[in-house]
């Protein structure tokens, strides 16, 4: 058995180099191992091995699902997500709620869902004037958040969207001090950590209450809301429909994982075009010509230049070859989306924002990776991109930006985000 070189520093301190300065630590271990390196952290503690080579990253996608579980590898995420979520599960389990869920974000769905992606856009939009320091990151998260609370619960009264707005948004706050009452759930009785997981009971009882009433509807069928449509699907093909309990831990994954992820993914975005003004000036007249498939090119190079999420996991449940490693059983692979994204090997001048990469057949397979891939590719990818383009659409038919201030990448719980949040002025067209 082999695996990547790595520090031999005692699994404690490196559990605290991962969870309080996981940039830095991230790249001294490039630094000091290249591109495939392996930690220990608690709880376990776990070894997680870090590629980054396509080769190897290919290997792990084309994996099969028995032998390499991304649900066991996701387990810090179950306090909130819940035991049934779609992220944590495996295998049975894993397929059953994803052939469930995937109809939902199925192509003609997505154009389903387009009209009320392109309303809200507009509506937050028409709030801004022209001259204004726009705070991007802010504006993008309660746009996003609004976006999702509409397409996977539909239309619903003000009040349960009033109650549930400051209390999703509550969930997402999540420092290093919070993230250490996740992995250790003694600290929940006390302080933050309690005051957290008090909020995150108040949105379950909002989400039963809300499953409830939607299944006495008398046009359930009629309804494309993500939770209609799951509350609709008939056991078939031996697919047996979702309890309640069930059906709460998949809407809080699809609340969570498919809100801050896009706002980070469209804040920086917006940020790179007030940056390179010549890149802007495209993308203004593909705003203008209707040319989405530029706009959603930003938004590509967007994601690649700045990942929000820096890397998926999969835990071995038998030996396996990758590359000219013999991992045992246990260790967790890790594809580097951050590692591959911004090598040299994968993408010509990588610090450069440059969407024309994606319409130039430039961009090889494996190399280009922020939502993942093989059978846990993430199941929100192609709404993600169809809510950013119609986004950034109505933004650049209206208004160009310029920077305002230096910008940089910033760990927040799971998700990285522009640290000063993007700010942009806004320039009347
Ligand atoms: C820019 C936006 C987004 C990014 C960067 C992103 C990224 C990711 C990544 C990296 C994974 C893990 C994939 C793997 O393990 O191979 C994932 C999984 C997932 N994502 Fe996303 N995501 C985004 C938006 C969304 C949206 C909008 C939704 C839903 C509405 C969503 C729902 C999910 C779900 C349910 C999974 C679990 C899939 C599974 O395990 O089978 N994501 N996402």
């Amino acid at each position: 058995m082999s695996l990547p070189p790595g520090p031999r520093w005692p699994a404690s301190v490196q559990t605290v180099a991962f969870v309080a300065f996981r940039g830095p630590f991230s790249r001294m271990l490039v630094r000091r191992y290249g591109p495939a390196y392996t930690i220990r952290i608690h709880p376990g503690p776990r070894t997680i091995a870090t590629v980054s080579d396509p080769e190897h990253i290919k290997q792990v996608f084309a994996g099969s699902a028995a032998e390499f579980h991304a649900g066991e590898g996701n387990q810090v995420l179950r306090p909130v997500m819940g035991d049934h979520s779609v992220l944590l599960t495996d295998e049975a389990e894993h397929l059953r709620a994803r052939k469930l869920l995937m109809p939902a974000f199925n192509g003609a769905s997505l154009r389903g869902y387009r009209s009320l992606v392109d309303a809200l856009a507009k509506a937050e939009v028409d709030r801004w004037h022209d001259g204004e320091r726009l705070v991007t990151h802010d504006r993008m998260n309660a746009l996003t958040l609004e976006v999702i609370l509409q397409v996977v619960f539909g239309v619903t009264d003000e009040d349960t969207l009033l109650a549930l707005r400051p209390r999703i948004r509550r969930m997402v706050e999540i420092d290093p001090v919070m993230f250490v009452g996740w992995i250790f759930p003694r600290l929940r009785a006390y302080g933050p950590w309690k005051r957290y997981f008090d909020n995150q009971r108040q949105v379950d009882a909002l989400m039963y209450a809300e499953i409830a009433a939607r299944r006495e509807v008398p046009d359930l069928d009629a309804r494309t809301d993500v939770l209609s449509r799951l509350l609709g699907a008939r056991a078939e093909a031996g697919v047996p429909a979702l309890t309640d309990a069930e059906l709460r831990d998949q809407l809080v994954t699809l609340l969570l994982a498919g809100h801050e992820t896009t706002a980070s993914a469209l804040s920086w975005t917006l940020y790179e075009l007030a940056a390179n003004p010549d890149v802007q000036a495209e993308a203004l007249r593909a705003a203008d010509d209707g040319d989405e498939a530029f706009l959603e090119a930003c938004l590509k190079e967007g994601m690649r230049r700045h990942p929000v999420i820096d890397s998926v996991v999969r835990r071995l449940t038998t030996p396996q070859r990758i590359g000219p490693w013999e991992m045992p059983a246990g260790t967790v692979v890790s594809p580097s989306i951050a590692g591959v994204q911004a090598s040299q090997s994968s993408f010509a001048q990588p610090r450069r924002f440059r969407p024309r990469r994606f319409l130039d057949d430039e961009v090889a397979p494996n190399t280009w990776i922020p939502f993942g891939g093989g059978v846990r590719r993430c199941i929100g990818a192609g709404f993600s991109l169809m809510e950013g383009t119609a986004v950034l659409k109505e933004i650049l038919t209206r208004y160009r930006v310029s920077v305002d201030g230096a910008e940089v990448d910033m760990l927040r719980n799971i998700t990285h985000v522009p640290k000063h949040k993007a700010v942009v002025t806004l320039h009347a067209r």
